[in-house]
């Protein structure tokens, strides 16, 4: 991939401008225009983005459209899917595409098609889950598995918790699933109350094999295991692991046909696709899984293929670029209308601030421009009794993708349709606001004063322009959430390859990794610690002594 410094190219300095030109665009005005939900929307199979609702005309589009093609946005995706070391600080290809390839096509990686050995950990995952699911896989005594705990943390954990939780009416009711990630004592002893080890299968799951967190928490699980079943070769009917690192799980005693493996041209952000994903095959069934798969690949045809202006994880990006690099925004709201994808925001959050949080260019140098927004959500309607007040009124511009299906799991009575209606209304309101007109009209006509209607009336008006997309899905099934993650993956890759960042590597998880590491001994003891600066040694002298003193227990 060729570096081009987006803010240099024509099509940026022409957004600058717009961005001066049109900043008294207002929604309501754009939104009278009869045409512009067909113009400004797009749909594919069963998918529907309205981005009508954002601070943008043709003009600004175009723009932005220009941009991708200057910032050779093409010749980034045929790189990607073509198996180049796109995440070139780590020397790795970028394919996690070829874990959800439906095409029958080969997918080349240094000359070799990565679809056999793809297809080969499928079809050991295909059997396995099956034996899960269908409760012919015994425990060491006899009975089959009840519970499955996924040990694994950030891609490790995200994608199978999300998954697992938005698919949760597709679960084998027998099977109960849970997660463990924090090193936190509390996770797993918390986890191992309300298990049994005779019908509890382990996933222990990390790409490395090394994270702190995860083999902690796996020893931790063994060691309790053995403790109940007093037998050492009853570990091979409970552990497995999900890892690209053979000699590390052999060497924590797991047998290599107890081993799914992926490779390293799998982000762990992006690994839910892989090995990783066997929890999520074995609660829901592999069919449903496959038809994951399907979803995403769906997604992948689409954004490989559609011109840009069609093209909607393209469109996501660019009018997230124009958010953030020109009108200021620093953020993004997920705002799933579905209980079941209450752990959706989250696992953005991993993927997009992960990716995209870096300031430095493909160059190596400072970025002039700003790059990945902060992600975070929560499922509506709790959202609107939480934080939205500050969405409608507050002082930062929050750009926010509504999702939502139109049919529910749960038809129960008027739920539905109340739960839409609030879906339709926060974004016809984060759009037109409430003039002060509307409010003196209204409180006027509810009695109120004169003199008490204008000290009301500033905080009762709403400025509205707030833009947002809407996502609406006929049902969230297996295969919408593929195209759904898909979707916001793409979109992430889009942004990275304009921005002219790596968004493939994550070195800003290590130095704390590597601090935490040399901290570790010397909490071991009692003793003063003065080897840091003065507020890390204070912190840790305090820690010792509280820890030892008897007062309050
Ligand atoms: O699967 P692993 O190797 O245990 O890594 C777990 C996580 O570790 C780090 O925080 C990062 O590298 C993440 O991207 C990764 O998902």
């Amino acid at each position: 991939m060729k570096t081009i410094n987006p803010s240099q190219t024509d099509a940026w300095k022409r957004l600058t401008a717009l961005s001066k030109k049109y900043e008294d665009l207002k929604l309501s005005d754009l939104l009278a225009e009869h045409e512009r939900f067909e113009r400004y929307s797009i749909h594919f199979e069963d998918l529907l983005l309205d981005y009508s609702k954002n601070l943008i005309n043709d003009e600004i589009f175009n723009a932005l459209r220009d941009l991708a093609e200057e910032t050779e946005l093409h010749d980034a995706i045929q790189s990607m899917f073509s198996g180049d070391h796109i995440n070139q600080t780590e020397d790795r290809a970028v394919l996690h595409t070829a874990l959800r390839n439906q095409s029958g096509h080969a997918v080349y990686l240094d000359g070799k098609d990565v679809m056999p050995e793809v297809q080969a950990v499928l079809d050991q995952m295909k059997s396995f889950s099956n034996k899960i699911y269908n409760q012919e896989w015994l425990g060491y005594t006899g009975k089959p598995i009840k519970s499955l705990v996924n040990i694994g943390i950030g891609g490790s954990d995200l994608g199978p918790v999300m998954v697992t939780e938005a698919l949760k009416s597709y679960q084998n009711p027998k099977l109960e699933v849970f997660f463990v990630s924090n090193v936190d004592g509390t996770h797993i002893a918390e986890t191992l109350k309300k298990v049994d080890p005779e019908t509890t299968m382990f996933f222990i799951a990390s790409k490395t094999f090394t994270t702190q967190e995860t083999m902690t928490n796996a020893h931790t699980a063994r060691a309790w295991f053995m403790e109940k079943s007093k037998d050492e070769q009853a570990v091979a009917k409970h552990f497995i692991a999900l890892s690209t690192n053979e000699s590390a799980v052999s060497k924590f005693g797991i047998a290599p046909e107890n081993m799914f493996t992926f490779w390293d041209w799998v982000g762990g952000r992006y690994s839910l696709w892989s090995a990783i994903g066997l929890s999520i095959a074995c609660a829901i069934g592999f069919e449903n899984f496959h038809d994951l798969l399907k979803g995403g690949h769906a997604m992948d045809e689409h954004f490989k293929h559609s011109m840009f202006n069609r093209n909607i994880p393209v469109i996501l990006a660019l009018i997230g670029i124009w958010n953030t690099n020109f009108l200021g925004a620093s953020t993004e709201a997920i705002l799933p209308y579905n209980q079941y994808m209450h752990r959706f925001a989250a696992y953005f959050q991993q993927g997009n601030m992960e990716s995209n949080g870096k300031y430095v260019d493909r160059n190596g140098e400072k970025v002039d421009y700003k790059t990945g927004p902060i992600i975070w959500g929560e499922p509506g309607t709790n959202g609107q009794h939480a934080f939205y007040q500050l969405i409608h009124q507050g002082t930062h511009l929050i750009p926010c993708d509504f999702i939502a299906p139109a049919i529910s799991h749960n038809p129960i009575g008027d739920h539905h349709l109340k739960l839409m209606s609030n879906f339709f209304a926060q974004t016809e309101a984060l759009a037109f606001g409430k003039s002060e007109k509307e409010v003196k009209e209204e409180m006027i006509s509810a009695g109120a004063s004169e003199e008490e209607t204008q000290r009301v009336l500033p905080h009762r008006v709403f400025e509205g322009n707030r833009p947002t997309n809407s996502i609406l899905v006929k049902k969230i099934t297996p295969y919408t959430l593929g195209m759904l993650i898909a979707m916001y993956e793409h979109k992430i890759f889009v942004q990275g390859a304009i921005w002219n960042i790596f968004s493939f590597d994550q070195w800003g998880v290590e130095l704390g990794k590597v601090l935490a590491k040399k901290i570790l001994p010397e909490l071991e003891n009692d003793e003063e610690i003065q080897s840091h600066d003065a507020s890390t040694n204070g912190l840790i002298n305090a820690f010792k002594k509280l820890r030892n003193s008897k007062e309050n227990g």
